[in-house]
């Protein structure tokens, strides 16, 4: 059997269950007359939900590892808390295959409280990654890692409504990007249990680059962005997607470059948003660094503190892609 097979198979059906909480959120959101836009609660069940699957699942098999998640259960708990518990309660125990009460919920979600670091086993969880795209109904998703030592070796990303092929004309949506470290990355269809091996695109010059971003300006500097394709000549439009379908986006060829760049120098990204991401693209032959060429570093804690930005791409054109970010965001 291959290296982290048990838990490749557990974090993939943990993710795929996840998924599935979230979409049948999506679904009553839009069968219902709520306006999701003036009412984020929503969102939140399916936040709080999804991270309460994962955390489940993963500790029926590996109970001593500690996770390192998104969301904990504060305004869930008490008098006060009680309506939005017993949504997420009942909205949790449709895709488990053993119902939890109250506490046990309670306690799953708050297993995600550990505190991360350089030393052993821990997985790391965005139960709903890209929030914003969610409630557009456009994309998000469940990010899921498994980091040893500081370094990820095994990642789940399940993408609901990520068309299964950008280029085809048909419109089946729903993926996931599976990676483990030295065996490559993987898509399979929401729809089969197939795997197809994944590549980034071979590309020799970033002028012929297509590039992504976040949709939302606030969480990168589109302005930089532009600013940065200007330079290395770049004249497609950005691909603006939420959520590390970036990374996937990337990872499968469809896009070459992802710029995440500050819009503080302040905000420390968390390592939920990063990792699962991040062992896709570089099991896909990607390269993922910093504003600052430096490689990520997943072993202090919550938040990638030593870095600042993501900037992913193919190594033909790793150089020309780091300068260009250097002059643009740091005017060296
Ligand atoms: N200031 C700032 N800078 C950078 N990143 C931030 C910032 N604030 C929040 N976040 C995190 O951004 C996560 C979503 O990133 P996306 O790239 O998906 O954003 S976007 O929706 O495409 O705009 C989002 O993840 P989720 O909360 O899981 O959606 C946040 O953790
Ligand atoms: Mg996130
Ligand atoms: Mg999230
Ligand atoms: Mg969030």
């Amino acid at each position: 059997m291959s290296v982290l097979a048990v838990e490749r198979a557990v974090a993939i059906n943990a993710v795929l269950r996840a998924s599935k909480v979230c979409q049948k959120v999506f679904q009553s959101l839009v069968t219902s007359d709520t306006v999701i836009k003036k009412d984020r609660s929503p969102v939140t069940v399916a936040d709080f939900s999804a991270q309460a699957v994962v955390n489940t699942i993963l500790y029926e098999s590996f109970p001593n590892d500690p996770i390192v998640g998104e969301e904990e259960s504060g305004s869930l708990r008490g008098d006060s808390g009680k309506e939005l518990r017993d949504k997420v309660l009942s909205l949790t125990n449709t895709v488990l295959d053993t119902p939890l009460g109250d506490k046990e919920l309670l306690d799953a979600i708050d297993r995600g409280s550990y505190p991360g670091g350089s030393h052993g086993r821990m997985w790391t969880i965005d139960p709903i990654d890209g929030t914003m795209g969610f409630l557009r109904g456009e994309q998000f998703c469940v990010g899921l890692a498994l980091i040893i030592d500081g370094d990820v070796h095994l990642s789940v990303l399940g993408c609901p409504n990520l068309p299964v092929d950008f280029k085809s004309s048909e419109i089946e949506r729903g993926c996931l990007f599976v990676a483990v470290k030295g065996q490559g990355a993987f898509q399979r269809n929401f729809s089969s249990t197939e795997e197809t091996q994944i590549h980034m695109a071979d590309i020799s010059s970033p002028s012929a680059a297509s590039f992504c971003e976040s949709v939302v300006p606030a969480h990168s500097s589109h302005k930089e962005a532009a600013e940065i394709a200007s330079l290395l000549g770049i004249t497609k439009p950005p691909l603006r997607l939420d959520s590390m379908c970036k990374y996937s986006t990337v990872a499968r060829g469809d896009a070459d470059i992802y710029l995440r760049l500050p819009v503080s120098m302040d905000y420390e990204e968390n390592i939920w948003d990063h990792a699962p991401g991040y062992l896709v693209v570089k099991e896909a032959g990607g390269i993922v660094t910093d504003i600052y060429n430096k490689p990520l570093d997943f072993s202090l804690g919550r938040t990638l503190k030593a870095n600042k930005g993501i900037v992913v791409m193919h190594s033909k054109i790793h150089g020309q892609v780091i300068d260009a970010v250097q002059k643009v965001v740091l005017k060296q």
